[in-house]
């Protein structure tokens, strides 16, 4: 009997195996943290073959936590850091180059050249996207140009999730869902399908390109060499932003999550028409599902839990985030530290690939305690910037968020988000929400669960406790931190 639903989580700091019971809660959950390595400035790799063997260990890890069988499995859900470029031989199975990482700026002097040739409002019509180094159809490019290659005919190109159900089959099948295509800068989002203007613009043969299907739905079966002997349908393919849509339950015209991991991802449901944005938000599918399609409009921020990642890695303030929060409550406030973490550059709403990171407000009386809770800060300002540009391009007052990802464990970023917006803030309880969408979508896709099945988990609510002024007084230093950033 199927009992359960596995969804991998492939994002960019670990990759999490969870498996789902019928109630949609968690019964076991496996994790392996990622390397990056940055070979230059603003550049971000991470070795796409160490994603792939993560998965498989984490799925073994699995069942041995759980002692489920793989046959009560009914269906396997990928969601998937999006944008990460894989390009690799399909007779070798290997990479040509390391997998260029959503956040890298390596493409910068690409994305100048096509800037040049005035093509940006033409690629925003057609994709709902900015033309930036953060999107993969220059990372293609890149590889292509970097290694010199003039004939693709043994290439294929996947972003995670096509590169891992391609690992998972053995090499059958080169898919990718509408979602994750929406980031590449080739999908056009109005028809749904890879745009031929596009790829010849961005000189990208069409035959390295996946097959772009639904989100939930079965994709093919992980071979039973990677699954104890045992064959299992893969039934969702979603990128992570969008996962964490589903799985917090925004499925009406203007619900809007926010998310922390290692970027932040502020996302509005729009139903079924694409928003063109005035002030630099992106718009995107949500999810397609037979008929029904889904549009959202997102903001992007590149740097927010990988900052709490470096005061770690490299300025070994602590070992672990979790101390991060007594850290930041120890003291009352940052001491009139601001941190900017534009370490690759700003997102949405400014698209400055060329600025980096800054600390303001430095005294001798500054210590560890106020940049830790300026880092926290610098979260909530940076979703701030993007609740109040969603407002005005929508004329609309966002009234509450609903938050999760990594950081989202964190009371005092909450506590000072729901401060800093002036609005609630609803955790879920449940933190695996991304995780969560694509098991949803994957059980959808094979009659484990119903439509019906889906609402909101139990929340954990935050009130906005400060006055109006002080906040006010607050976020214009943000505003003036950033404007010095972008000076520098
Ligand atoms: N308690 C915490 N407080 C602040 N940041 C945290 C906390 N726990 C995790 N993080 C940060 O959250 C990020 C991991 O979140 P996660 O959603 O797993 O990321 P991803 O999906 O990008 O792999 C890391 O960058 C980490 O530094
Ligand atoms: O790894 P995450 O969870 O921060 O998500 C990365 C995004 O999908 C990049 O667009």
């Amino acid at each position: 009997m199927k009992k359960y639903i596995i969804s991998i989580d492939q994002g960019t700091t670990s990759t999490r195996a969870i498996l789902f019971d019928q109630q949609q809660n968690i019964v076991a959950v496996s994790q392996e943290e990622i390397h990056n390595s940055f070979p230059q400035p603003g550049w971000v790799e991470q070795d796409a073959n160490e994603i792939w063997l993560s998965t498989l260990s984490c799925l073994s890890s699995l069942f041995l936590k759980s002692g489920a069988q793989p046959d009560e499995v009914a269906s396997i859900g990928i969601t998937n850091q999006r944008e990460t470029t894989v390009v690799w031989n399909k007779k070798t199975g290997m990479p040509i180059h390391n997998a260029i990482v959503w956040q890298s700026r390596q493409t910068a002097a690409i994305v100048e050249r096509y800037k040049k040739m005035g093509v940006e409002p033409l690629i925003k019509e057609k994709t709902g996207l900015v033309l930036d180094p953060y999107f993969s159809a220059t990372k293609i490019r890149w590889i292509l140009e970097e290694k010199n290659i003039q004939n693709t005919e043994d290439l294929l190109f996947g972003t995670i999730d096509t590169w891992l159900v391609w690992k998972m089959t053995n090499g059958k099948v080169h898919v990718t869902d509408v979602t994750n295509a929406s980031r590449t800068l080739l999908l056009n989002i109005h028809t749904l399908d890879w745009d031929k203007e596009l790829l010849e613009l961005f000189d990208i043969p069409q035959n390295m390109l996946p097959q772009v299907v639904d989100t939930s739905g079965i994709v093919g079966y992980i071979d039973p060499i990677h699954f104890f002997n045992t064959s299992c349908p893969i039934g969702a393919m979603v990128g992570d932003q969008q996962s964490a849509l589903f799985g917090q339950s925004c499925f009406h015209k203007g619900e809007v999550k926010n998310t922390y991991g290692t970027g932040g991802f502020l996302l509005m449901n729009t139903g079924d028409t694409p928003i063109h944005s005035q002030k630099g938000l992106l718009s995107t599918v949500a999810w397609k599902i037979q008929d029904e399609v889904c549009y959202a409009l997102e903001g992007s921020i590149f740097v927010s839990g990988s900052l709490i990642q470096w005061l770690r890695d490299g300025l070994k303030f602590f070992k672990s985030a979790k101390e991060t929060e007594d850290i930041a409550t120890s003291v009352d406030s940052c001491n009139g530290v601001m941190i900017v973490p534009a370490f690759t550059g700003l997102g949405a709403p400014y698209w400055n690939d060329e600025c980096r990171g800054a600390i303001f407000g430095l005294t001798r009386g500054t210590d560890i305690r106020h940049l830790v809770r300026a880092s926290l800060e610098s979260m909530a300002y940076q979703s701030k910037d993007l609740i109040l540009v969603m407002e005005e391009d929508l004329h609309q007052k966002i009234t509450h968020l609903k938050v999760d990802g990594g950081a989202s464990a964190n009371c005092f970023l909450n506590q000072f988000q729901s401060d800093i917006l002036e609005i609630p803030v609803y955790k879920s309880v449940m933190t695996e929400t991304t995780a969560l969408g694509a098991a949803r979508l994957a059980g959808l896709a094979c009659g484990f669960y119903k439509r019906e099945d889906f609402k909101d988990g139990k929340l954990e609510e935050f009130l906005p406790q400060r006055d109006h002024e002080s906040i006010e007084k607050l976020y214009e230093k943000w505003k003036k931190a950033i404007q010095a950033t972008q000076m520098y």
